[in-house]
């Protein structure tokens, strides 16, 4: 007897977060997506935006109704922005569906970290407390069986997996950390804005939120985790010519002298069984079209010689590892499944 398949429902499924979770669920052996969401347009089909999803069984966007949509699904990914899914998420979950949420709203577990850094009323902290953070290969096991995850950010999956290890470790001073981060412009959405604008981005490099940027208390609460205390980090964030992809290049001062051998070493050993973190050898370090339109986060090492410090480089495909993927990899583990299941593709290259 065939089991059938799981019915997952997208809102937000006219953003960028939305169609990659289409694009990659059509091949999910135990998924279905029976419903795409739309606030604004719905009853229209989603071919008429987006040509290139003319085969979707889904064809028509629905409304978000949780009475509808908890009806045609079994579990609804919220690729929405910031300040909306605080909203949906709790009527979901009423309405008996499994929640994955792709926002900012429900990671950050101090409500008050949220107030100040996303500069937004947070959601309750009954809310937040129900949620669990999904970043798979550090805390994935917190995720089997629950009801409600949320996404871990693109810039903090791409740096808390490439320094998780060295703080848990001990081997670099947690407070010496710099993170210089440079993402595509899909990072900011689909919508307008004059930053991603043609003749605004292409041949031009720019930092943003020096300081500032809402991710930052995301990293620290995972580290903090590791180090077993509070820890404080440097993050800047840059806007590249590039659709997609992230890289971290990061910075610390070690403990003790190590090679750039022992830190491949000691993260091939925490990740051992990991499909989707690749540790380069040593001498190597990743690029971003190595991992453009994948799951994986690959991460490389040098040492400095002259000053000690360990360079750590990271880099994912911000809408794939750093949304939609982790997204059906947090699912994946939810279910029990095997974590890799619809995500087991090479990137695209070049
Ligand atoms: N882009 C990225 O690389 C990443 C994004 N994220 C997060 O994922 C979420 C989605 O991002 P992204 O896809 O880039 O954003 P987009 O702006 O591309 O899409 C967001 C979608 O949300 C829908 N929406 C807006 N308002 C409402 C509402 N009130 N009710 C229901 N739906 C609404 C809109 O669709 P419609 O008008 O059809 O309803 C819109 O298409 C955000 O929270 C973002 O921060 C996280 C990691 C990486
Ligand atoms: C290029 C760009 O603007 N990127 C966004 C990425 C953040 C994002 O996607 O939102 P979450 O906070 O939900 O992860 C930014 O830097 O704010």
């Amino acid at each position: 007897m065939n089991t059938p398949k799981l019915r997952a429902a997208i809102v937000g499924s006219t953003g960028y977060g939305g169609v990659e979770l289409i694009r990659l669920l059509a091949s999910h052996p135990y998924v279905d997506v029976t419903s795409v969401i739309s606030s604004s347009s719905a009853g229209s089909p989603i071919a008429e935006g987006f040509p290139h999803l003319t085969e979707i069984r889904a064809d028509k966007l629905d409304d978000v109704d949780p009475a509808l949509v908890s009806e045609k699904a079994d579990v609804v990914f919220l690729a929405t922005p910031h300040g909306v899914s605080m909203k949906l998420a709790p009527q979901y979950l009423e309405a008996g569906l499994k929640v994955i949420d792709l926002s900012g709203d429900f990671r950050l577990k101090n409500i008050e970290e949220y107030r100040q850094w996303y500069k937004h009323e947070p959601a309750s902290q009954a809310d937040v407390d129900r949620a669990v953070y999904g970043m798979c290969e550090i805390f994935g096991d917190e995720v089997e069986g629950q009801s409600f995850i949320s996404n871990p950010g693109c810039f903090v999956t791409s740096a808390v997996l490439a320094l998780y290890p060295a703080v848990k470790a001990g081997w670099i001073d947690p407070d010496s950390i710099i993170i210089d981060a440079k993402t595509g412009v899909s990072g900011a959405g689909r919508g307008l804005n004059l930053s991603s604008h043609f003749s605004e981005i292409n041949e031009n490099f720019k930092a943003y939120k020096i300081n500032k940027h809402q991710h930052t208390p995301e990293i620290e609460q995972s580290l903090a985790r590791a180090a077993g205390r509070p820890v404080a980090v440097t993050f800047t964030t840059h806007l590249v010519p590039m659709t997609r992809g992230i890289m971290s290049t990061i910075y610390a001062s070690q403990q003790e002298r190590r090679s750039a051998a022992d830190f491949v070493e000691l993260y091939r050993q925490f990740y051992e069984g990991r499909k989707f973190v690749r540790i380069r050898p040593n001498g190597q370090w990743p690029a971003t079209k190595e991992v453009w339109g994948s799951n994986y986060c690959d991460i490389g090492f040098n040492v400095d010689e002259r000053t000690g410090r360990v360079t750590v480089i990271s880099v994912i495909d911000n809408l794939v590892k750093g949304a939609a993927g982790q997204a059906i990899q947090n699912l994946n583990l939810v279910m029990g499944w095997d974590e890799t299941l619809g995500l087991q593709f090479t990137p695209v290259y070049p």
